[in-house]
């Protein structure tokens, strides 16, 4: 197949790493296929060492999983591999998820160890949507966290991804956008990913434009006589002080009517150039012309500018938010916390030299406390999925229990909502929108510390005492194995 075939059919159901594969076969062959399993998806580090992530990517991951079909080519493909069992392969011919999803809403801040997404199914289908399951939530998870962090640094002024030319292919570029969009920008200069998502499209003109009509007058003369309303002028192509902005102001004189007026710049000390920008245009009369500025930002340099009181109205960010520069990756990882005996769950464990890496064993429930005296988020609390959490509740530190405190007057509210029951989608997706505005309302409970680029506060993630119980009994049966 090659890749305009491929885009033509665009059927991702082989997107799985191969071992995913491997050991679904495998399964079969060992008559273990229809074992019930759960498990969780979760992080263990906040990227650029923040005080928390931002979920996104549910979406694009359940439209997979309801959409997966292994295609004739597939099975043909497989087929001449030479390793699969014929039923293994008549089997994939009539693959249908048939299992539960939990999932913590997109646009929700989470912390590191705490399940985001749990999936109850028969082991080979738990087994086989581990890789887009990843995919999916861990890219604009990083994004969205990302965007977050840069917008939080813009002090509330517009931040726009203008980032599609430097993402790491297609995919990334309109999920990207996606992402920033839930993060906190105001909108993309991709107009794909405004057509799919329903995302503000936003641009200005390039250096181009300014190039191609030979000076800076009759290039910004040129682009008013086509958009009057929309007269944002890059001044930077050859002098920003010197012919930029004057000539922008001219070219603002001879305008008439009240459309958009403003200066983009693109190069240079953006603070010093700004001040004197501002200065220019208001003595002209142009108090209401807006500067935009651009030019390989990060949430640092944004929050530099703003310490400066550098009069900047809008920042547009591309390479190091759509590719999450600074730290990019976000290491979610699908981990197997319980298998379905005849006895019962019996929950499972992994062990690891760092403490932090054993996994939290079992099936389970995530809540998140607030304080009922002012609202706040203090503390997420993991238990089993039938636990009830009740005032007074004792929360300890599980790797260090000795810290511990009583907490008595909270409310605790699962995290976690039903998307998927018996392989049927029971949850109405929000709209970006409303993802944006849970995303504000829920950190709007989070305390400052937490928001801090350097050095935040720790917020508590503990385990009940029967979940925190049962993973030491299991770590030590399996360290004495
Ligand atoms: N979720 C938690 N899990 C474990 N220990 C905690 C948790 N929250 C706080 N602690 C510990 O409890 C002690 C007191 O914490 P903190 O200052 O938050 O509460 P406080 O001031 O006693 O109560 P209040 O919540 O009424 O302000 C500290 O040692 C802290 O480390
Ligand atoms: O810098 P970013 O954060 O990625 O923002 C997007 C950049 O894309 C454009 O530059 P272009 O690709 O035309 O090249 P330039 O850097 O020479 O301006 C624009 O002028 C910005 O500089
Ligand atoms: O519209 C713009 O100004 C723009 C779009 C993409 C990249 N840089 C700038």
């Amino acid at each position: 197949m090659n890749n305009i075939e491929w885009k033509k059919e665009k059927n991702l159901s082989l997107l799985v790493d191969f071992y995913e594969l491997t050991m679904t076969n495998g399964y079969l062959v060992n008559g273990d296929q229809d074992h019930i399993v759960y498990f969780d998806y979760f992080f263990r580090k906040v990227p650029d060492n923040g005080g928390f992530a931002i979920t996104a990517g549910l979406q694009q991951f359940i439209d997979y999983l309801m959409e997966i079909e292994f295609s004739d080519m597939d099975i043909e493909f497989l087929k001449e591999m030479n390793i699969f069992e014929e039923k293994f392969l008549e089997y994939l011919k009539d693959f249908k998820f048939t299992g539960d999803v939990w999932a913590i809403p997109e646009g929700t801040p989470v912390f590191p160890n705490t399940p985001i997404i749990t999936i109850k199914a028969p082991i080979l289908e738990a087994q086989l949507i581990e890789t887009m399951l990843l995919l999916s939530l861990n890219h604009q998870s990083l994004i969205a966290t990302k965007s977050n962090r840069i917008a939080r640094a813009a002090n509330d002024k517009p931040v726009v991804d203008f980032g599609a030319r430097r993402a790491h292919g297609a995919d990334a570029t309109i999920y990207g956008a996606r992402a920033c969009y839930i993060g906190g920008c105001l909108g993309t200069s991709n107009l794909l990913a405004s057509k799919m998502f329903d995302i503000p499209v936003i641009g200005t003109i390039a250096h181009s434009w300014v190039q191609f009509y030979d000076d800076d007058h009759t290039a910004f003369k040129s682009y008013v006589k086509a958009f009057p309303d929309n007269a944002i002028l890059l001044v930077d192509t050859y002098n920003v002080l010197g012919s930029g902005i004057p000539e922008a102001i001219k070219v603002f004189d001879e305008l008439e009517g009240e459309g958009k007026k403003g200066i983009r710049l693109d190069s240079g000390d953006l603070d010093y150039l700004s001040k004197k920008a501002r200065k220019l245009l208001d003595v002209a009369g142009y108090e209401d012309a807006t500067i935009t500025a651009t030019n390989s930002l990060d949430e640092y340099q944004i929050r530099e500018l703003e310490r400066q009181g550098a009069p900047i109205d809008s920042y547009g960010v591309g390479e190091r938010m759509i590719t999450a520069r600074s730290e990019a990756v976000f290491g979610g990882v699908y981990k197997l916390v319980a298998v379905e005996t005849e006895e019962g769950i019996s929950p499972r464990i992994k062990l690891s030299e760092e403490a932090v890496k054993v996994t939290n064993p079992g099936f389970k429930e995530l809540w998140r406390l607030y304080d009922n005296r002012n609202g706040n988020a203090f503390a997420d609390l993991i238990t089993f999925k039938d636990e009830e959490v009740k005032a007074p509740y004792k929360l300890f530190d599980p790797l260090s229990p000795w810290i511990n405190k009583t907490a008595k007057n909270f409310t605790a509210k699962k995290l976690q909502t039903l998307i998927v029951h018996n392989g049927e989608l029971v949850y109405d997706f929000p709209t970006l929108d409303e993802i944006r505005d849970n995303l504000n309302n829920e950190l709007s409970k989070l305390w400052d510390g937490l928001r801090r680029f350097d050095n935040p506060d720790r917020y508590f993630v503990n385990l009940s005492f029967d979940l925190w119980s049962e993973k030491q009994r299991l770590i030590e049966k399996y360290r004495n194995k």
